[in-house]
């Protein structure tokens, strides 16, 4: 599938939800903005005082040269502790920030389309996860408060300059037209720049994720060059972006550089005037440059710093843009009143113009045991996506108990079927918290009681701690088979009203463990005996004790009825079981599997299709 990315929040979202984040965090916002305002102020005494020692110097005032340098130990100081005390506020601040963001990240990432996720790659919604979340980090607890100080420090010390000497303070404005011009030219072609890096660093981790996820299968099929050179141009995409945007950046602050010195140009000759005119003393002029030098430090960082924010801000996009994806469904509060499933012309593409089911047409009455089998990519595991909700259909409908499955929310549907598919994960934490994936608190009894129903209890009396053994790597070590059982169990446990398992057994497929496969087979029937079990497999064995057997070739339904009604219409099932040796009155031991390729000799019959 094309990767379809997830949406970006608008500015607008973003400046909505950090006003209610300082909303809902007001004392805090508050008391960090008077600490910024009294330390920038108290900054501002020190240029002052240095004015006065000029002056005192050049006997202009009757003031105390040793007093007025006390005076300027004590403002520093003061400036320092209140400075200290603003960041750290900040620094709180933007924890608050950070935790709201990953809350709300979370929330809205646990309830998302499985689909959309798949859609977009797992590596987009990690790349937001990890990256994005940590250039928040950065932005919340140092941009902002630098910014904040950068700001205050620059207009306290404007307005200093101008109460120091009105006739001087024109002198700063020259510097604005050369900001403001800069700063229009740079930001509109910085910021699709610093969407297109964070995209970029988000496609490589993608990519990096999948390599890793496949790459067993990457290996099997030869594909690591390809891989690698897949990689490599996803890291040159991003690495350009990155080129480009240190050149815009480059000019921007080349640009800023000479803004900060163009006042202290204009203003000295301006000063010299004003002195031989008996407009100003010596000391204003200091006062004056002194404060101008000192706006170029706070006017440069907060530039940069808001470069860090721009990041941070687009970060900030990637992740509330989360809250665009709708959720799964709609709160239509219906609620299925039966169990039986009935498909209505469904029809399904992951490709434009590539449909890949054809309008398939089927009813499952509530208890019945269907088997679906059929070549390799005929289907079968995109008719148990839509089943489950995974993916959506592009027409037709899906109704469990007379209720469209789109409109149940995904734990209404979970609570009403279970995909099993062979993918088995265990996760790295006890057996016990393995088995509680379940919705339902169970005792101890019910989760020991639910691995003996799939097999699995010889396994769990050998463990060293019995529930609270820590299973996965570096721990207690869990082979293929027992995993599937683990997820049986969780099945069992979940007690859905209708369980689809694709291939779920095939881990047990292969000689020594065939046996487990029997005895877990058998067990678990009977454990989810009156349920409906739709069973896609390749082994005609487990096909032919099904209540029905449903033939998917090429996206269609060609034979639908039992193993003998099957058989008796002479199909492709017919065919196939004669080569497999299953078509007999008892259970036969030959595993053939469905060949992969169309081989149907012609179409058999066709029961119960609606
Ligand atoms: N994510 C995907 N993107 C694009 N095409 C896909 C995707 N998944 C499956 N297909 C294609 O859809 C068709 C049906 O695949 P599906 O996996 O449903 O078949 P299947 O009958 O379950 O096959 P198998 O028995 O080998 O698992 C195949 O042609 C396959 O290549």
């Amino acid at each position: 599938m094309t990767p379809a990315p997830l949406p970006l929040a608008g500015t607008r979202d973003v400046r909505r939800w950090l006003r209610g984040v300082a909303g809902s965090h007001r004392r805090l916002f508050v008391g960090m903005l008077a600490l910024f305002l009294l330390a920038a102020t108290c900054g501002l005494a020190g240029p002052r005082i240095l004015g006065l020692i000029v002056d005192t110097v050049a006997g202009e005032t009757g003031l105390s040269v040793d007093a007025l340098a006390l005076a300027f130990l004590g403002i520093l100081a003061c400036h320092a502790v209140l400075s200290k005390m603003a960041h750290m506020r900040a620094a709180a601040f933007g924890e608050h920030v950070l935790a709201t963001a990953r809350e709300e990240f979370v929330g809205h990432a646990l309830v998302m389309p499985v689909g959309t996720i798949e859609a977009a790659g797992t590596g987009d919604l990690l790349s937001r996860a990890t990256t994005d979340v940590d250039r928040i980090e950065y932005a919340a607890r140092y941009a902002a408060p630098q910014i904040l100080t950068s700001t205050v420090t620059v207009t306290l010390t404007a307005g200093a300059v101008l109460v120091t000497s009105p006739l001087l303070a024109p002198g700063m404005l020259v510097a604005v037209p050369v900001i403001v011009l800069s700063t229009r030219w740079y930001l509109p072609r910085a910021l699709p720049v610093i969407e297109r890096i964070l995209s970029g660093w988000g496609a490589v981790q993608a990519g990096t994720t999948e390599s890793v996820h496949g790459a067993r299968t990457i290996e099997t099929l030869g594909q690591a060059g390809r891989r690698v050179e897949l990689n490599r141009r996803a890291v040159g995409s991003a690495r350009d972006a990155e080129h480009a945007h240190r050149g815009l950046l480059t000019r921007w602050l080349s640009c800023l550089e000479l803004s900060y010195l163009l006042p202290v140009v204009v203003i000295l000759p301006l000063g010299a005037w004003a002195y031989n005119a008996g407009h100003v003393s010596l000391g204003t002029i200091t006062t004056v440059v002194l404060y101008l030098l000192a706006m170029g430090g706070p006017l440069n960082e907060l530039m940069l710093w808001l470069e860090e924010l721009q990041i941070g801000n687009t970060a900030l996009r990637r992740i509330l843009g989360v809250r665009r994806v709708p959720a799964g469904h709609d709160t239509a509060p219906e609620r299925p009143t039966a169990h039986d499933l009935r498909l209505d012309g469904v029809r399904f593409s992951y490709l434009p113009g590539r449909e890949v089911l054809h309008g398939i047409t089927l009813a499952v009455p509530q208890g019945e045991r269907l088997a679906v089998v059929g070549p390799s990519g005929s289907g079968k595991s995109t008719l148990a996506r839509l089943l489950a909700g995974l993916s959506q259909p592009d027409s037709g409908t899906l109704r469990i108990g007379g209720v469209d499955i789109a409109h149940l929310p995904p734990e209404q549907l979970r609570r009403e079927l279970i995909l099993l598919t062979q993918e088995h994960h265990v996760f790295a934490t006890t057996l016990r918290e393995n088995l509680a994936l379940a919705e339902r608190p169970r005792t101890d009894g019910q989760l020991v009681d639910a691995l003996r129903v799939v097999g699995a209890r010889e396994w769990f009396e050998s463990l060293p701690h019995g529930l609270d053994t820590r299973l996965g790597p570096g721990e207690h070590p869990v082979t293929p088979g027992h995993a599937q059982q683990i997820a049986l169990a969780r099945v069992v446990l979940a007690d859905p009203p209708v369980v689809v398992l694709d291939e779920a057994m095939s881990a047990l497929d292969d000689g020594a463990m065939r046996d487990l496969q029997r005895s877990t087979s058998t067990a678990l029937s009977a454990a989810l005996s009156g349920r409906t079990i739709i069973s896609i497999t390749h082994r005609l064995d487990a096909a032919r004790v099904a209540d029905r057997i449903l033939v998917l070739e090429g996206g269609r339904i060609t034979e639908l009825g039992s193993h003998d009604e099957l058989i008796a219409a002479g199909g492709s099932y017919a065919w196939l079981a004669h080569a497999a040796g299953t078509t007999g009155g008892t259970a036969p031991t030959t595993t053939r599997a469905v060949p992969a390729g169309p081989t149907k000799p012609e179409s058999g019959r066709q029961r119960g299709r609606d």
